[in-house]
């Protein structure tokens, strides 16, 4: 079987964890078959011969029947017509004939706005040019700015770059995607408006199977509306319609309930994909790979091994254009309560029974109904001041034009948790997020304990804390795993040295890594949800925040001020120390680490 197919061999180079396959090694109609969720979810499941099971089912014509378990039921509830029973041989395609007589209508809601021209036609773009749309799509804008399909087109075709390895055709490609985009300009809260999108989105779909995907890229006071009228004027008839609903998911408990009520008053949680982009970011998608097939990390995961965990964000940037939006939820809300917890809940879930939503959302829940509410003691907050480098000043956040002179919102914070279950008892798990820091980081640090009795104490001085393993998955920028570990410099000495073991992926692989909003786009169409927040996700983490968050407000906390472009309030450093850590990042810096 794996003879038939030799671009696809294991010995060929090509990467079967990648949606991004060369162009050179396979036709356009077998990338569809690469992008979709079937084949990406049960790529590593591999034949004997190293040959991924999945790709000789797609050459029998057997992938969705053999892999999926999808009932006509579920389908039908999907808005998906019942497959045919599989069929040998090449042309019986039961499941991908459907899909190419099935259409996708993607409709950006708040098309006018930053992240849509930052963020989403980008990855639209890029997932058009990778051949991971299907055959028949359309994407629309809609906003209330007036606009024409022109116009649109302009704007979009300004945001668009091409992958770097592929430009001989982009601008051939591009065209073509900006044929398949329009515009309707309509107001969030008018059924009457997005009635005539639907009409215009029917002559598009022009009698297919019709799906549709509604992307709420506006501010949170248009959820409600947009999603009523979107609902009850331009759902699809007869395939299925899905709504990516961006961040934030309220401001604590309360309002995130009442928003999840209000949506649901239209939509079935199954429609509702809360999208927190972080998830969708390759090295957190790849953390469970890391964990779950390679034998020397899973038994080292817990309390016995792992002395803290650290999850790190920082940015060189303070709020810049954003601050009226930020300075309503501060540092917490922004990336604590959503990004790092959904990190920290992946980070420490036990084993999922299957790689299925369900499966890995209920072990992410878990954990976070373990963990220990936050107290006021175990979080620091700070906010940057103005600072003067090199003759450069840079402004403070309350020079921020659009933030109230005397705000208190945190743009900094640092905070332990604990997970108080039989695997993490006692393990700080240790958060610091902030913006306008000296460097622009993602990453996870996980410091290892001690070696008992170990044989080369006398070599690393008094400081054992440094001579231990530390494992870091950076996130960003440049992509990275990789683990300290020590070792002896060679000569005929005995001196001891620390190295990386690093997986460098900018060294490893000459692909461009996928943007998260690609990935999470993709899933949406294809009705993937492992990667996006269930509701009961939602509350577990605004749980564990909202008493904290209300008590900073109501006590009215003060934050620490550290100048723009610093490492962050020293407040940072006592709080780890209180649980006898050393934030991995700083000690870093003082390595030169990669
Ligand atoms: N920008 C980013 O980097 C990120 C954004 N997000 C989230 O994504 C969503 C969109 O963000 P972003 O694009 O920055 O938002 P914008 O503020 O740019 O708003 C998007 C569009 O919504 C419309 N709009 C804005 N304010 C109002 C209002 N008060 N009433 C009615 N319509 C309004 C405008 O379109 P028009 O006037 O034409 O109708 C605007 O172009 C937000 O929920 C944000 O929190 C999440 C992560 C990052
Ligand atoms: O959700 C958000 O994320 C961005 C950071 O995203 P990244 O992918 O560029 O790391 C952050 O700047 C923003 O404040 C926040 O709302």
């Amino acid at each position: 079987m794996a003879a038939s197919l030799p671009h696809y061999s294991s010995q060929s180079g090509v990467s079967y964890s990648s949606r991004h396959v060369r162009h050179r090694e396979a036709p356009a109609s077998v990338y569809q078959g690469f992008c979709s969720k079937t084949y990406r979810k049960l790529v590593s499941d591999q034949s004997p011969s190293g040959f991924p099971l999945n790709a000789v089912f797609m050459q029998q014509g057997l992938a969705t029947a053999a892999t999926e378990k999808v009932t006509p039921l579920k389908q039908m509830k999907d808005g998906m017509l019942p497959l045919s029973p599989p069929q040998e041989g090449l042309d019986d395609l039961g499941s991908m004939k459907e899909e190419r007589e099935s259409t996708v209508s993607i409709t950006v809601v708040g098309a006018s706005g930053d992240l849509a021209k930052k963020k989403i036609f980008p990855a639209l773009f890029a997932l058009f040019y990778e051949d991971c749309l299907p055959k028949h799509f359309t994407v629309y804008g809609y906003a209330r700015s007036k606009m024409t399909d022109a116009e649109l087109r302009n704007m979009v075709a300004k945001t668009l770059t091409c992958r770097i390895d592929k430009r001989e055709n982009c601008s051939d490609k591009m065209e073509q995607f900006l044929k398949r985009c329009f515009y309707h300009s309509g107001q969030y809260d008018s059924e009457e408006n997005f009635a005539a999108l639907d009409k215009k989105l029917k002559e598009h779909e022009a009698s297919r199977l019709s799906n549709r995907l509604f992307y709420l890229s506006t501010p949170p006071s248009i959820f409600i509306d947009a999603v009523r009228c979107a609902s009850q004027s331009a759902s699809s008839a007869n395939g299925w319609t899905r709504v990516i609903v961006e961040k934030p998911f309220g401001r604590d408990l309360g309002s995130s309930a009442a928003l999840t009520r209000a949506l649901k008053q239209y939509l079935e949680e199954e429609q509702i994909f809360r999208i927190d982009h972080y998830l969708g970011k390759e090295l957190v998608e790849n953390l469970s790979v890391l964990r779950f097939s390679n034998l020397v990390f899973e038994p080292l995961w817990s309390r016995q091994y792992i002395r803290n965990v650290q999850f790190l964000f920082s940015e060189d940037f303070g709020t810049e254009g954003r601050g009226g939006y930020f300075d309503n939820y501060g540092i917490i809300r922004d990336i604590m309560q959503n990004h790092l917890l959904q990190i920290l809940a992946l980070f420490a879930m036990e084993t999922p029974v299957s790689l299925d939503a369900e499966d890995i959302r209920n072990e992410k829940v878990k954990v976070l109904r373990s963990m220990r509410h936050l107290q006021l003691e175990d979080v620091v907050i700070g906010q940057y001041k103005s600072h003067t480098k090199g003759g450069i000043s840079y402004p403070s956040y309350l020079d921020d034009k659009t933030v109230p002179k005397n705000s208190l919102t945190p743009t900094f914070a640092a905070a332990a948790l604990f997970i108080d279950n039989a695997r993490w008892d006692g393990v700080p798990f240790l958060m610091k997020a902030g913006k306008a820091l000296h460097t622009r980081r993602a990453e996870i640090r996980v410091q290892f304990r001690h070696v008992p009795g170990n044989l080369y104490k006398r070599s690393f001085g008094t400081d054992l804390d440094r001579a231990t393993n530390e494992l870091v998955i950076r996130v960003q920028p440049d992509e990275a795993i990789y683990l300290k570990i020590n070792n002896k410099i060679p000569g005929l000495g005995m001196r001891l040295d620390r190295s990386n073991l690093n997986l460098h992926y900018a060294a490893r692989y000459s692909k461009e890594i996928p943007d998260a909003y690609e990935r999470l786009l993709l899933d949406a169409i294809e009705g993937e949800r492992r990667l996006f927040i269930r509701s009961d996700e939602l509350d577990a983490a605004w749980e564990l925040f909202t008493p904290l968050l209300k008590e900073i407000e109501e006590k009215k906390i003060a934050p620490e001020l550290y100048p723009y472009g610093s490492r962050g309030p020293v407040g940072a450093h006592y709080l780890a120390a209180k649980y006898n850590v050393r934030w991995g990042d700083l000690n870093a810096e003082h390595q030169h680490e990669s």
